[in-house]
């Protein structure tokens, strides 16, 4: 599927850093940008030296190994059945889905920010993903060739190969701003980004206090040189540089910056990464909060998506979804999305905000219906 329904607002916002933007990756129609001038206005780039960055030691970065077995468990309810590693419904195994794994924290952590130019926007650092996507295509990257199969295709996702995380996709900025207005509330809570490209949701999170994250992505690459590289780039940031970030100096204590974090990075299909997780540990701590932007454009993968929440997520938990309205050439869309949710009758949802301008967004909870 050859697709475009956005625009990075890396490359929107204009960068001179930037050999060649996601204007060439678009089809056609004109780009709609929503992102408001105060976000342009913080927006900014310098290169980055890996001096700069005081890199946590060994011990910040805490993994667990995969392997155990699953527990077993009831099925006959669909919310104890939600616990199980076997799949809720007969999962049909498909060629070619991508499979799950776990990928570790590289030992020498200033290498991963090596050749990387970062930005910034209010309480964050974010590395510059077209100058990722240039020295990658310079380079011949010998593994997924997303990148240049991307710059081909003239497509932002290409179902069942790419899946768009080399982007930072306009619904996250839509979610990062709830959170400061709903003051969200990460401290001690483990949370879940789902589809994380970037990773900035749960970066947030990280710095709101969240006791243990985990990244996911389609694509391994996108988690190598995006993911993994931004939260190294913020892992240390938030107490030296001071950054006035209200949800860290309501619950981040000196105290509290200096204990361990768990992150965990995991990349591959939905279905693939539930059975991974749920085989990790033999007792799996479901997520208190799942983080999910620009999700839901593919109708297709609405399936994978709910059975994904439905045994992930703590009976007492939520999840914060951001969506278009609408993706037109893809046919997904929050109104779609909320009656499949609606037909399988698990979780109710609801509106928290919707954003009118430019191309129409939706932000919406996701809580089960019958909670414990
Ligand atoms: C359009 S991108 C959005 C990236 C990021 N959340 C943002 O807002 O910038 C969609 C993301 O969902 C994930 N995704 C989509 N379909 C998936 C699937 N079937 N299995 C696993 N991940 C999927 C991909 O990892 C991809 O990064």
């Amino acid at each position: 599927m050859t697709f475009q329904f956005n625009f990075t607002v890396e490359d929107h916002l204009g960068n001179e850093l930037t050999p060649f933007g996601d204007e060439d990756l678009t089809l056609g129609s004109s780009k709609e940008s929503s992102v408001s001038e105060s976000q342009k206005g913080q927006w900014g780039y310098r290169k980055c030296s890996t001096e700069q960055f005081n890199l946590p030691q060994d011990d910040f970065w805490e993994h667990k190994s995969v392997g155990n077995a699953a527990p077993s468990e009831d099925r006959d309810n669909p919310l104890r059945a939600a616990n199980s590693a076997d799949t809720l419904e007969p999962h049909k195994k498909q060629p070619g889905l991508r499979v799950a794994k776990e990928h570790a924290m590289p030992q020498d952590l200033k290498k991963v920010l090596e050749n990387k130019v970062v930005g910034t926007l209010p309480g964050l650092q974010h590395i510059s993903v077209s100058i990722v996507k240039t020295t990658l295509l310079e380079k011949n990257f010998p593994g997924e060739n997303i990148v240049s199969k991307s710059f081909s295709s003239h497509s932002d996702l290409i179902t069942g190969v790419y899946e768009g995380g080399l982007k930072i996709w306009e619904c996250t900025f839509d979610l990062l701003a709830y959170f400061t207005k709903a003051r969200v509330d990460f401290a001690g809570k483990k949370v879940l980004d789902l589809g994380c490209g970037s990773g900035l949701l749960g970066i947030i999170a990280f710095k709101g206090g969240a006791k243990e994250i985990h990244f996911q992505d389609y694509n391994s690459l996108v988690i190598d040189e995006v993911t993994l590289p931004n939260v190294v780039a913020n892992s240390t940031l938030v107490e030296e540089n001071g950054i006035n970030e209200p949800a860290v100096k309501r619950v981040r204590t000196s105290k509290q910056a200096q204990q361990p974090f768990k992150y965990r990075f995991f990349s591959g299909e939905w279905s693939e990464f539930c059975e991974l997780v749920l085989r990790s540990e033999k007792f799996f701590v479901k997520y208190d909060l799942i983080l999910t932007s620009e999700t839901i454009y593919n109708p297709d993968y609405y399936s994978t998506l709910h059975e994904t929440f439905l045994r992930l997520l703590d009976r007492n938990g939520r999840v914060l979804l951001a969506s278009k309205a609408h993706y037109f050439g893809v046919g997904g869309g929050v109104h779609l999305f909320q009656k499949f949710i609606e037909e399988r009758n698990v979780f109710e949802t609801r509106t928290l905000e919707i954003i009118d301008e430019g191309l129409k967004r939706v932000l919406i909870e996701l809580t089960f219906k019958h909670s414990s």
